[in-house]
């Protein structure tokens, strides 16, 4: 069943949490809020799972209207950061502990629990309590009784985010799998770009209280329309475009060919790159869309060499360059040309 969500708006106080917030989510995608820390993202999500009223707008599901169902009868399932499991309950307990609430007879949560436990490959845990397992466990203790119930929507609240970093892989890993075999619509607030990237059909970039932009990753990363979305996923150099010009981009006096660009507004203020989109040249050659730059760092990380050079054309902000493989490396203070595709440039609102 498709979620719809119209216009909802959420005010605390004198503050609105959520400005005029519209969105659709396929049944069976696994959809990522992202954003920095007091977006919305949170609150959007406690919205949709009842525990929080709107101001204004609202939420369907299949059609139905949700707006006055309690969260109980909602049916959803909700893991969050804190695992919240009940310390004096064993594995097994904290998950049938919903079937419990909803009157399943004994002999049919028995069997569930034991489905739910292999489902996240902890049946050899089932006796312990939530304190003699390890954060991870816990957390996919928490997912099984979340899934338990058969819910219509699992809604995630930044459930990796208190564990480390391995562990958060994985778990990322046997998530996104489990919501896949299970053909389960998801919702999960992250702040880590990382994550939502590796996890979900599309992404939610929010920015107080509205969204930026929808997309998948793939289409955020390649085509991000505002500066703080370039900003938020992966890397982007930012070229602040001369005042005078920006029906026909030049930065720094260098004109700058850019593909596509009649179907940007014309008053584009900046363009972006990435930084493993730029490739070197020799500073005296000049050439289309090349900046005459100066070396000022190198950074060597395995895989790729990161590069930061100073362009003549906006010093104050150093331009990132990626070279992956064994590329020639140039050295600090080397004069260079940043040579720039015409395919690689956006134009950023
Ligand atoms: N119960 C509340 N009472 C008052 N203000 C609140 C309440 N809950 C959230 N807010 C405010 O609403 C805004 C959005 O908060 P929200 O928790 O949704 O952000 P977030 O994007 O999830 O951030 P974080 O990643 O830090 O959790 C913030 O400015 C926050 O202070």
């Amino acid at each position: 069943m498709d979620l719809s969500i119209r216009n909802l708006v959420k005010r605390f106080d004198r503050l609105t949490a959520l400005d005029n917030v519209t969105l659709d989510v396929a049944h069976g995608s696994f959809v990522c809020f992202l954003g920095p820390s007091g977006c919305g993202k949170t609150t959007l999500l406690r919205v949709i799972a009842g525990l929080e009223d709107a101001n204004e707008g609202t939420i369907q599901l299949g059609g139905e209207d949700l707006t006055a169902v309690p969260t109980r009868a909602r049916n959803f399932g909700v893991v969050f950061q804190s695992y919240s499991l009940f310390p004096n309950m064993s594995a097994a307990r904290n998950v049938g502990y919903g079937l419990e609430c909803r009157r399943w007879d004994k002999a049919k949560i028995g069997a569930r629990v034991d489905e739910m436990l292999d489902l996240v490959h902890l049946a050899d845990h089932r006796t312990k309590l939530p304190a003699q397992m390890s954060g991870g466990q816990q957390q996919r203790i928490a997912l099984a009784r979340a899934l338990a119930p058969d819910p219509s929507l699992l809604l995630l609240d930044e459930p990796l985010s208190a564990l480390d970093a391995k562990v958060r892989e994985d778990l990322r890993v046997e998530i996104r799998s489990l919501q896949q075999r299970l053909n389960l619509t998801t919702i999960m607030v992250t702040h880590d770009q990382e994550e939502a990237l590796a996890m979900a059909d599309v992404i939610v970039v929010m920015n107080k209280g509205a969204i930026e932009q929808i997309g998948s990753p793939r289409a955020l990363y390649a085509d991000p329309k505002t500066a703080f979305v370039a900003d938020f996923i992966g890397r982007m150099n930012i070229l602040r475009l001369d005042e005078s010009d920006r029906g026909n981009p030049s930065f720094g006096g260098v004109a700058l060919k850019v593909a596509n660009i009649e179907n940007a507004a014309n008053d584009a203020r900046a363009l972006g790159v990435r930084p493993e989109m730029i490739s070197l040249s020799d500073a005296e050659a000049g050439g289309e869309n090349t900046l005459p730059a100066t070396v000022s760092g190198i950074t060597y990380l395995g895989n790729i060499t990161r590069i930061e050079a100073v362009s003549d054309a906006q010093p104050d902000t150093p331009i990132t360059v990626e070279l992956h493989g064994a590329s020639a490396v140039p050295k600090p203070g080397e004069r260079l040309g940043l040579v720039i595709p015409a395919e690689a440039l956006r134009v950023l609102a």
